[in-house]
């Protein structure tokens, strides 16, 4: 039988149809009213909202004044996806306590399923028992305390470079925003790398980009049955070039790891187990009860990597940068960092238990900018009732973790920056307490939480022992710019540059003898 090939022209004008098509899809999202179809059942809620406030991205803020303005359990549909943002304590607990395991779940995106080797990861993985073996393998392996202080060497020494650099510019203005991104990524990366990680910059970047590309709206997610679209979706190729990139380093390291593991076992290598180390324990090997492919691997390592570095690195800025603005602040934290090491007689992390006002400074910058705003997506997995109302499966759970810190129901003055406020209340990370959920909470909480504040406790706690800050003339500290930059984790706008004045004098000369 001959086989006719379709000609030329028909061809052409299949693509632009298509084109055509796309284009006015993402047109009349961007400008039109949502018609109002609910999905089949006794739905309840109102549908609140247009096209045009949704698409492009959801910044928690936005979000915040449609929940004033329509109240706490909010549904908005994206597109083909039914999405509910959830702006208090209350229905907060609704979701990731009182019904957690049926909210457990994410949703499929395109990026998850590009760079996460189709969710694979434990960040993206569907809520079973995949998910669960990597979790526990998590928790007990990869980010346990005895894993964490393991790594309190690689703190120190990155951390030293740190401060050392910061000493050799006593005087001048440093962009100090850019200087924690580098130590929190080449901490991060040692503890999963090990040292020798030469194409450390070049991941850093690919990361950086990532993130933006994950934080931007794709069209595709908000037309599921429109498969068509992830085919023809101009984010597609970017995700896949960046994903190559990636896994190229990311199989260097695996092929050295395995290099080193045959030198170890024949007494040549005396090197520290890294995370990757950890992983590879899993990888092919059915006798531990449960095996891990190489794309498995790569996806885990992508996961810790990202979720954290950029989370912890976020939080020093805007701890730093919220001290500037509140010097009394700034002069307390000081006070007690210098008692402590003074009194310890020694400046490393074995002091931080002790930092009581500290940790409240930490907890503080959390509430105002947790580095992830919206947590990461839910999705329902079955049909559920909340309140009366009915979420039919498949449903998208956005929470607004950055509304719920600044709710005025629970947070007097709450857009104030008071660390204070923490002294006389019992709240933890661990997300018991909904009003104050910045890692999370549930069963997908975060597990990096002491990985997670010893990378921002350890840093702040150095900076504010060694030296005073000051901004550079004519600014003044309570006109210092707080306006974010939107994205999954939450920057600040401009960059931080401050001047250090050296408090500890034989520092300064230490690093003018190099
Ligand atoms: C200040 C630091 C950090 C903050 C604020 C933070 C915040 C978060 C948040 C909000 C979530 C989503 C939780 C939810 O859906 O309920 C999350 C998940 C996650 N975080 Fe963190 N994180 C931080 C540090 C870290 C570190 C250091 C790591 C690992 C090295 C890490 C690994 C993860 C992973 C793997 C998940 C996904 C958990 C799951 O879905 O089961 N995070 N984090």
């Amino acid at each position: 039988m001959e086989l006719q090939l379709p000609s030329l022209p028909i061809v052409f004008s299949f693509f632009l149809f298509v084109f055509i098509l796309v284009n006015i899809l993402k047109k009349s999202a961007k400008t039109s009213t949502l018609a109002l179809t609910l999905p089949p059942g006794p739905w309840q809620l109102p549908l609140v909202g247009n096209m045009h406030q949704l698409f492009g991205s959801l910044p928690h803020h936005a979000l915040r004044d449609l929940a004033k303005k329509h109240g706490p359990f909010m549904y908005l549909r994206v597109g083909q996806v039914p999405t509910i943002v959830v702006s208090s304590p209350e229905f907060a607990k609704e979701v990731m306590r009182t019904h957690d395991a049926i909210f457990a779940s994410r949703p499929r995106t395109l990026f998850s399923q590009i760079m996460l080797y189709d969710c694979t990861d434990i960040a993206f993985a569907p809520y079973g028992e995949y998910w669960r073996q990597l979790r526990k393998i998590c928790m007990q392996e990869l980010l346990s305390t005895t894993r964490v202080q393991s790594f309190r060497p690689v703190r120190e020494e990155e951390l030293a470079k740190l401060i050392e650099w910061v000493a050799s510019n006593v005087g001048s203005a440093i962009n100090l925003t850019e200087r924690i991104h580098t130590s929190t990524y080449a901490i991060t990366s040692w503890a999963a790398f090990g040292k020798k990680s030469r194409d450390l910059e070049e991941f850093i970047s690919i990361v950086v980009e990532a993130l933006k590309q994950s934080g931007g709206f794709q069209i595709t997610d908000s037309f599921p049955s429109l498969d068509f679209l992830a085919l023809i979706s101009r984010e597609r190729p970017k995700l896949e070039r960046l994903k190559r990139r990636a896994e190229r380093i990311i199989e260097n390291v695996i092929k050295e790891h395995k290099e080193n593991k045959s030198a170890k076992e024949s007494g040549k290598s005396g090197r520290d187990e890294d995370l990757v180390d950890v992983l590879l324990k899993f990888h092919n090997n059915d006798d531990l009860g449960f095996s891990l492919t190489s794309d498995n691997v790569k996806a885990v390592i992508w996961d810790i990597f990202t979720a954290g570095s950029e989370t912890s690195a976020t939080a020093v800025d805007w701890a730093m940068a919220e001290m500037i603005k509140n010097p009394r602040v700034m002069r307390k934290a000081q006070d007690e960092v210098r008692e402590v090491f003074r009194r310890k007689g020694s400046v490393d992390e074995t002091g931080i238990s002790e930092m009581k006002y500290l940790k409240t400074v930490v907890k503080e910058t959390l509430r105002l900018h947790p580095s992830a705003p919206l947590l990461l997506p839910r999705e329902c997995g079955e049909k559920c009732a909340i309140n009366g109302y009915e979420i039919p499966a498949k449903t998208r759970i956005i929470v607004n973790a950055w509304a719920i810190g600044r709710d005025p129901k629970y947070w007097t003055d709450p857009e104030s920056f008071k660390p204070e406020r923490f002294l006389d209340r019992s709240i933890d990370h661990k997300g018991n307490n909904f009003e104050y959920i910045p890692f999370g909470a549930g069963r997908r909480i975060c597990p990096g939480i002491s990985f997670g504040l010893i990378n921002v406790e350890l840093p702040l706690a150095l900076l504010l022992y060694h030296f005073d800050w000051q901004l550079p003339r004519p600014m003044k500290n309570e006109d210092l710019d707080m306006t974010e930059l939107f994205g999954v984790a939450v920057r600040r706008k401009d960059d931080l540059h401050i001047i250090p004045i050296a408090y500890d004098q034989s520092l300064v000369g230490k690093s003018q003898e190099r």
